[in-house]
């Protein structure tokens, strides 16, 4: 079971798993699900009985989406499915804590009869997306959370067009603090107004369940009827509306990094969701991105503080890596079969350029325009400029709602093959989003 390790309580946590000697040199926020305590030191080995799902609660700031991951491990724990993880585990960073917002997405673990289920909590705040993209990459379904209170707002808009971008098919509702509402027709209204925009984004309006409750008496443990009830009416919402994907699990092995740390005596761990093939303890891989380009060795592998012996695609996981430091690996890269991908610095691209009421930019833009492209775990600064043959591309503006092919430049170099698909940002909001049509050139290493 996950047990969140916020550093300042590392030597407490490791009294949870008994090795409280290797804490000390935990450097940063520990990632919840992973541990890597010692060489003989996990609770268990992870069982493949159940599916294993990954998702998480996405949603405009203050709607409630930490509370609800709280509440679910809460009423989860008490029908035997899951440790309870409280508010504080999981908003464990000073500065979340003294803010009240949650800045780093968490994970958390729980079982339903039919799955197991790894969550993550992203963070609301506009300020922070990043984190919630990175979070969105490693999800294969959502709980959008939207607080009755407010309607939907900026972010619920915004993380409903990245969840899509980054490939969230299928989405449940829970619309929180009903506790706050005591008109129903202004309850009406909220369902009215997120099935539109459900729609809006490409989701299934008219049937996506949404469920309302209230998050905080759930996790007070009062007001069944609106709280653990309206909880386990959601987690088998998931069980039955979100699909499990469909693993592929014969192509070459790939592990987008989502974060790096360092244990003391074991060596560099990176965590992140597989995006497809299998890799064994003791196989080799090739780490490309940022300038680099590494060859190593896999010698662990872990889920939810359990041994694995084989990674396969929608684990999410950290991986040991030998001999690497620290430093030579970032967010961004991505751990592969060695050879089977490249590290690309200019490509060709299709791109939809959204308009103001989709949340886009007011104004055209033109050849040499730099936003940020987010790929994966990945964002790097982008010059945007028109394929050859294009009638006087210094003179050529595009337009918000235009759909057009570009040449795409990246500062720095990112894993990238035909059909990746990618997101542009500007100035905080998310400006286009597009899909890779032709490698152009690979990094020089
Ligand atoms: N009345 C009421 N308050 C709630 C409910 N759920 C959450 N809250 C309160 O709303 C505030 C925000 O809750 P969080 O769970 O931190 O919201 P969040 O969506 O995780 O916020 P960010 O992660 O910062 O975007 C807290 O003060 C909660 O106690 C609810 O069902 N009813
Ligand atoms: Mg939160």
């Amino acid at each position: 079971m996950a047990v969140a390790l916020p550093m300042a309580s590392c030597r407490a946590a490791a009294g949870v798993l008994s090795r409280a000697s290797l804490f000390p040199a935990c450097r940063r926020a520990w990632p919840a699900h992973v541990a890597f305590v010692s060489r003989r030191g996990y609770a268990d080995v992870y069982s493949r009985v159940k599916p294993h799902m990954n998702i998480g609660t996405i949603g405009h700031v203050d709607h409630g989406k930490t509370t609800l991951t709280a509440a679910i491990t809460k009423v989860l724990a008490d029908r035997g499915g899951a440790k309870f993880t409280d508010y504080a585990q999981i908003d464990k960073a000073p500065e979340e804590k003294a803010r009240g917002i949650t800045i780093n997405s968490s994970h958390v673990e729980y079982e339903t009869d039919a799955r197991h289920y790894g969550h993550i909590d992203c963070p609301g705040h506009a300020d922070y997306i990043k984190n919630m993209i990175t979070g969105a990459a490693q999800m294969d379904g959502a709980i959008i959370v939207v607080s009755a209170t407010d309607g939907q707002m900026p972010q619920t808009r915004e993380h409903l067009l990245l969840a899509r971008q980054v490939g969230v098919k299928k989405l449940v509702v829970f619309i929180n603090k009903v506790d706050q509402i005591s008109d129903p027709e202004m309850l009406e209204l909220v369902d009215m107004e997120i099935r539109d925009l459900l729609a809006t984004y490409n989701f299934d309006g008219e049937n996506t369940p949404i469920i309302m409750g209230s998050a905080l008496a759930a996790l007070e443990g009062r007001d069944d009827t609106i709280g653990a009830t309206k909880i386990n009416q959601l987690v088998d919402a998931c069980d039955e509306w979100l699909d499990l994907p469909e693993r592929d699990l014969e192509k070459p092995f790939c592990l987008p990094v989502e974060d790096v740390f360092s244990i003391s005596g074991r060596g560099t761990v990176a965590t992140g969701r597989v995006e497809r093939g299998t890799a064994t303890k003791g196989t080799e891989v090739e780490i490309i991105g940022h300038g680099e380009k590494i060859k190593t060795t896999l010698t662990g592998i872990e889920m939810f503080h359990k041994e694995l012996d084989r990674a396969e695609a929608g684990d999410n996981l950290g991986v040991l890596l030998r001999g690497l430091k620290r430093e030579q690996l970032s967010r961004g890269q991505v751990i592969i079969a060695p050879g089977s991908m490249k590290s690309v610095k200019k490509f060709q691209a299709q791109v939809y350029v959204l308009t103001k009421d989709e949340g886009g930019r007011y104004t055209p833009f033109m050849s040499n325009y730099k936003p940020q492209l987010f790929v994966r775990t990945a964002d790097t600064t982008v010059a945007l400029s028109f394929p050859e043959g294009t009638p006087s591309p210094e003179e050529k503006m595009v337009m918000p709602g235009d759909n057009v092919d570009l040449i795409c430049e990246l500062v720095h170099d990112v894993a990238m093959e035909p059909g990746t698909r990618f997101t542009l940002r500007e100035g905080g909001k998310t400006i286009g989003t597009g899909i890779v049509t032709k490698i152009l050139a690979t990094a020089d290493v």
